[in-house]
């Protein structure tokens, strides 16, 4: 019989749900699973419990002292005065509240006022706006609205209701700044732009200290404050100074620990925390990994023929390019765009140059994100690839030159999870730092020769030219 403890992280991101059992000591995983979600950009949160019910439910979770839950941020979950959820929950990248976000903006005085209220620019994703366009579109959906909460503040909850040791509602320093109604550089709710976007105050979940527990279910699990996903993964990953993480999953992100809450008033960057109590400054865009997946449809082919045939074309896409607004964009706020492919000639018109395109447009996205970083005085030495399109070969490749970076690919992981599940140690423990796991290296990619500067330029030159930015 093992007599080591074991922890468990859960990932509730946009499209799954994963579940990750790691070595509470070394962080070794031991045990993983994952079940959909579904593809909507408003969904009941009861399909997300449903999900975790379904990944943990082949004992993956049999002898865990502690659990975590990090999840996508900036989700509205309203419940009443009895803690039923009153409608579906509006995701992050559902884009219906833009109008809400410019509304805000106006109102308290321009974005200079939001940034020095709370870090960040205001755009559709995040929750304040949300609730501005549920007061104004649902107001029979409103009155009932006793309570707010994000995506993972609700799992944590019903882990807890699950074995009965819920005692009250709770979430993190991470999420709670992408709220829009707290702020990371003060460490205080500003309950006042929650009660200007809703028409009144609503109750709010207490925000823990990052090792504090939530709770402790009935047989006697821990369950720790857990985070935002982007959050959780900083934590999943032993970072060193100058490590700039890009995450390509649903969202695209780029972000960094960083020991101050940064001002960025033109919304490339957004001012969060982290789950360690610090910062974690982090650039946000709609499309990454379903670009790929989107370019692969066009071509009738799969995801590892898309690597080869991106592979197959030379840098530049022989002047093809593709700005991958294909779900609307975040960063740049542009919630109605579309996507747009230009240069096409007779003689660039190839599967190989559709397909470099893509990936060499979906990354061009991203290394706006690095670029904005350097603009903050972040320093960018290596650049850590996660999320499910880090298995790309193509973007693996490609991405060192555009990022004119060294890029490392960590041992693939659920690093999200891995992430939850440290801090579940790191509240088992009671000590006053997280467990010290290591980071574990895949592959590495050199910043090759050559200049790709022309593709970058040429990227913003569209991007200029079709949305005058
Ligand atoms: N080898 C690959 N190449 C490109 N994309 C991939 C690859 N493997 C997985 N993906 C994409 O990664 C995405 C899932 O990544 P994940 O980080 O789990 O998303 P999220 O956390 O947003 O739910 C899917 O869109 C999937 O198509
Ligand atoms: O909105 C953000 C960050 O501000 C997104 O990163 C969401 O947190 C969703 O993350 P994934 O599902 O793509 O992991």
């Amino acid at each position: 019989m093992s007599d080591r403890t074991l922890v468990a992280g859960i990932d509730s991101s946009t499209q799954s749900t994963k579940v990750v059992v790691c070595d509470a000591e070394s962080g070794d995983v031991v045990r993983t699973a994952r079940a959909p979600h579904p593809d909507r950009t408003e969904v009941d949160p009861e399909r997300w419990w449903e999900a975790y019910r379904t990944a943990s439910g082949s004992g993956i979770l049999e002898g865990v002292s502690a659990i975590a839950v990090g999840g996508q941020q900036h989700g509205m979950v309203v419940l009443d005065e009895q803690d039923a959820v009153v409608r579906d929950a509006l995701l992050w990248n559902d884009t219906r509240s833009a109008g809400a976000a410019a509304d805000l903006t106006r109102e308290l005085g321009g974005v200079s006022a939001w940034v020095d209220a709370v870090g960040l620019v205001l755009v559709g994703s995040f929750t304040v706006t949300k609730l501005r366009w549920l007061a104004q579109h649902e107001p029979d959906h409103a009155a009932r609205v006793a309570r707010v909460l994000l995506p993972h503040d609700w799992m944590t909850g019903r882990i807890l209701q699950h074995g009965n040791g819920f005692e009250r509602w709770t979430t993190d320093r991470g999420d709670a700044s992408g709220t829009g109604y707290w702020s990371a550089a003060t460490g205080d709710y500003r309950l006042d732009l929650l009660e200007l976007a809703f028409g009144r105050r609503l109750a709010v979940p207490e925000v823990l200290a990052p090792s504090a527990p939530a709770g402790r279910t009935s047989d006697g699990m821990l369950v720790a404050a857990g985070t935002g996903d982007n959050m959780g993964a900083a934590l999943g990953l032993a970072l060193s100074p100058g490590d700039v993480v890009v995450s390509l999953g649903t969202s695209g992100t780029v972000f960094t620990p960083h020991d101050h809450a940064i001002r960025d008033e033109s919304g490339a960057v957004a001012g969060f925390a982290d789950a360690t109590g610090r910062h974690l400054p982090l650039m946000c865009t709609l499309n990454a990994a379903r670009v790929l997946t989107a370019a692969a449809g066009m071509l009738g082919v799969d995801l590892d023929t898309l690597d080869r045939l991106a592979l197959e074309a030379d840098s530049g896409a022989g002047g093809l390019s593709l700005l991958p607004y294909l779900d609307g964009e975040r960063t740049p706020d542009l919630p109605l765009a579309t996507g747009t492919l230009s240069g096409l000639t007779r003689t660039n018109a190839t599967p190989a140059n559709l397909a470099r395109a893509a990936v060499e447009g979906m990354l061009c996205n991203l290394v706006a994100g690095v670029d904005a970083l350097r603009d903050q005085s972040v320093r960018v030495e290596r650049v850590l690839l996660i999320g499910g399109a880090a298995a790309s070969r193509a973007v693996r490749a490609i991405a060192p030159a555009l990022f004119r970076a060294p890029v490392v690919v960590p041992r693939p992981a659920e690093y999200v999870g891995v992430g939850a599940a440290r801090q579940a140690a790191w509240a088992l423990s009671g000590a006053a730092q997280p467990p010290a796991w290591g980071l574990r290296v895949d592959s590495e990619y050199q910043v090759p020769a050559g200049d790709t500067s022309d593709v970058l330029e040429r990227y913003a030159a569209l991007l200029a030219q079709m949305h005058g930015r």
